[in-house]
């Protein structure tokens, strides 16, 4: 469902992402991993149309995306989450995500259709959803949640999510790995998740790519990748044993029934 083709971007003659080639199934759960600075937050930003590409395509079910402005490729059916959430704290929960709902209509839909498209999402991730609740009460994991419902009423096919786990504690990390995979198994939503908690991540991602100084430098099956050398090298490193036996721990349990 997403396409992206030898994708570069360059601030001034610093190249951020270089010739980034990589592909999405439907319903599939890619993390996209690799040390501070490899190019991963703006590989997101290029496909969500925060920055244009230098060179290269994103193309979305066949359409080619890059270079749409922002609005443009939410109203396809791509949403994003940022690191740092910024609801607008005036507003309700409620609110936020009925605003959430409208944008990503394009402003097509009316109010009750955005009211329902609202309610749904924050059922979906368990917010409250009475008119009064207000978002100043939120802590860290309500604000990622919100950050979530609101990516979530904008309908879209293919989500990426950057970061979402920062600040939580290890209930609320599970929690919030539980949904993402929930996203994906009753709506059928694609998923890219950015994420440096490896262990969460593994839980529950089929594939992941590696990038490092903007370049992909491994591609495959979690218990592939977390064992290429180059990988270990440039981002495991003493994290690496854990990481290992986290997915045979995983393996012997799916074998297991
Ligand atoms: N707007 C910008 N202008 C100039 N340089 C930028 C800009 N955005 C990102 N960069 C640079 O591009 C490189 C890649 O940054 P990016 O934020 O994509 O990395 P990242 O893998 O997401 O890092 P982290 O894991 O720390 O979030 C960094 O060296 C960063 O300083």
């Amino acid at each position: 469902m997403l396409s992206v083709k030898e994708l570069t971007r360059r601030f001034g003659g610093f190249t951020a992402v270089n010739a980034l080639s990589f592909e999405l199934e439907k319903g599939e759960i890619l993390g996209l991993i690799g040390p501070n600075g490899s190019g991963k937050s703006t590989t997101f930003n290029v496909i969500a149309g925060l920055y244009a590409p230098s060179a290269g395509s994103v193309q979305l079910d066949g359409r080619e995306i890059g270079g749409l402005p922002p609005y443009r490729i939410c109203q396809l059916g791509l949403a994003r989450t940022f690191q740092i959430p910024r609801p607008f704290r005036k507003l309700t929960i409620l609110e936020n995500t009925v605003l959430a709902a409208h944008y990503g209509a394009g402003g097509q839909i009316g109010r009750a259709e955005a009211e329902r498209r609202a309610h749904d999402a924050l059922e979906l991730i368990g917010l409250p959803r009475d008119p009064g609740a207000s978002v100043e009460g939120l802590g860290a994991a309500g604000l990622k949640k919100l950050e979530m419902a609101r990516a979530l009423a904008t309908q879209p096919k293919l989500l990426l999510a950057d970061e979402s786990l920062g600040g939580l504690d290890e209930a609320e990390m599970n929690q919030a790995a539980e949904m993402l995979e929930r996203i994906r198994n009753e709506r059928g939503i694609s998923i890219i998740w950015v994420e440096h908690i490896m262990g969460v991540l593994m839980k529950v991602i089929d594939r992941c790519i590696v990038l490092d100084h903007g370049e992909l430098i491994a591609e495959g099956a979690p218990a592939e990748v977390t064992r290429d050398p180059r990988v270990i090298e440039v981002y495991l490193g003493s994290d690496a044993e854990a990481v290992h036996r986290q997915l045979d721990r995983q393996q012997s349990a799916a074998e297991a029934g």
